[in-house]
C-alpha cells in the first residue's frame, strides 16, 4: 500500500468545534452532498430479541431460538439480546460513566488525545484524505483484550469507576461473546466450536466510545457514515433515550430499535466470510440530532491477525459455491478500502 496514503491529516473534534461558537454554521467537510440522510422516511425494523439462556440448553426452544437467530444474521445480519449476565442498572453505569466522560472540560479530555496514525485514545473520525466527509461524532477508542494490547494512559482516570467499570463490563462481554459465536455455529449445524476457535480464547475486543452532539443540519450531516463491520462480531450498547443507528436491508433504511436492558449485536465482515455468505454482514449508520445528544459503546470482537479467515469447508458445495478467498489481517486490509470508499469485504469475494 502507497504509504503516502495512510498520513492522516489532523482535525480538532465535533465537542470543540462547537465550543467555538461554530455549530450553527456546519462546515462543508461534514456535509454529504451524496446520499444525503433523508432519515425522517426510516422504518423501525424487526429484529428479534433473543434470551441468551435459551441458546445454551439442548431442549425444543432452544431449537426455536437458534433458528430465529439464524433467520435474524441471515435477513437482518443483526438481534438484540437479553439475559446476557448483566442487570439493567450495570447497563446505566456504563452508559452513565460514557456521558461523563464526554462532558469533562476539554482540556481534561485531552490528557487521553488520540496521536496521528494511532487508533487507541480520544478524538475524531481518523481523517485520510481532503475529499473525506467527517463524521458528526467523537470517539473514545481503548483496546482491552487481550490485556497486553491495553494502553492504559488512555483510560479515562475521570469518572473515578471508568477503568473498573470498563474491565468489568468487557469481562461479560467475552462471554457473551463465546455464547454467541457457539450459537451462531449450531444454528448452521457447524462443529459448535469453529467461530470461536477463530476468536481464540483471548480474542481481540476493542471499545469504541461513540458521543454524537446535537447538529442542526441532520438532514446532510451523519453521526457515523454508512459502513459494515471489520469484526467477527459486534456487540453495541445503545442509548437508551435518543435512537439514531440505522441499518440497511434491500435498498432501505430502517431504524435500530431501543430495548434498554439489551445489546444489539451485528455480525462483522469476517463472520460474512467464514459463514460463506449466508451471514450478512449489514451496512449501517447513525444518524443525527437536531437536540438530543447520543451516546453507545460499541465493543468489536476481531480474530488474532495471524488467522486465515476463509469459508468453512462444510458450506462449500457443489450446489453453494465458495464466495470468499482466503483472507489475513482482515482489520488491515478493511482501512485500505475503506479510505477509498469501498466496501472492503469485496477484497474477499471471489
Ligand atoms: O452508535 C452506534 O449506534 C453505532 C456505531 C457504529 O456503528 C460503530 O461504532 O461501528
Ligand atoms: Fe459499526
Amino acid at each position: 500500500m502507497d504509504m503516502a496514503a495512510k498520513i492522516e491529516l489532523g482535525s480538532q473534534t465535533v465537542q470543540e468545534l462547537l465550543g467555538k461558537g461554530k455549530g450553527e454554521q456546519v462546515p462543508e467537510k461534514y456535509i454529504h452532498k451524496v446520499g444525503a440522510p433523508n432519515a425522517s422516511s426510516a422504518q423501525l425494523m424487526d429484529i428479534p430479541v433473543i434470551d441468551l439462556g435459551l441458546l445454551l440448553t439442548t431442549s425444543s426452544i432452544t431449537a426455536q431460538q437458534l433458528e430465529k437467530l439464524r433467520s435474524a444474521l441471515t435477513t437482518w445480519g443483526c438481534f438484540q439480546v437479553i439475559n446476557h449476565g448483566m442487570t439493567p442498572e450495570f447497563l446505566d453505569e456504563v452508559r452513565e460513566m460514557t456521558k461523563q466522560f464526554f462532558a469533562l472540560p476539554v482540556e481534561e479530555k485531552q490528557k487521553y488525545l488520540r496521536q496521528v496514525n494511532d487508533i487507541q485514545g480520544y478524538g475524531n473520525d481518523m481523517v485520510f484524505s481532503e475529499q473525506q466527509t467527517l463524521d458528526w461524532s467523537d470517539r473514545l477508542y481503548l483496546s482491552v483484550y487481550p490485556e497486553e494490547h491495553r494502553k492504559l494512559k488512555f483510560w479515562p482516570q475521570n469518572p473515578k469507576s471508568f477503568s473498573e467499570t470498563l474491565d468489568q463490563y468487557t469481562k461479560k462481554l467475552q462471554v457473551v461473546t463465546k455464547t454467541v459465536l457457539e450459537a451462531m455455529a449450531r444454528s448452521l449445524n457447524l462443529d459448535v466450536n469453529c467461530f470461536r476457535d477463530l476468536y481464540g480464547e483471548q480474542g481481540k475486543m476493542d471499545a469504541r466510545f461513540n458521543f454524537y452532539p446535537p447538529c442542526s443540519r441532520p438532514d446532510v450531516v451523519l453521526g457515523v457514515k454508512p459502513h459494515a463491520d471489520g469484526t467477527i462480531i459486534t456487540l453495541l450498547l445503545q442509548d437508551k433515550q435518543v435512537e439514531g443507528l440505522q441499518f440497511l436491508k434491500d435498498d432501505q433504511w430502517f431504524r435500530a430499535p431501543i430495548v434498554p436492558e439489551a445489546l444489539l449485536i451485528n455480525v462483522g465482515d469476517q463472520a460474512e466470510t467464514l459463514s460463506n455468505g449466508i451471514f450478512k454482514s449489514p451496512v449501517h449508520r447513525v444518524v443525527t440530532n437536531p437536540d438530543k445528544e447520543r451516546i453507545s459503546l460499541a465493543a468489536f470482537c476481531i480474530p488474532e491477525s495471524d488467522k486465515d479467515i476463509e469459508p468453512f469447508e462444510s458450506l462449500v458445495n457443489e450446489s453453494t459455491p465458495r464466495l470468499y478467498k482466503k483472507v489475513k489481517n482482515y482489520v488491515g486490509i478493511y482501512f485500505e478500502y475503506y479510505q477509498q470508499g469501498r466496501r472492503p469485504i469485496e477484497a474477499a469475494k471471489i
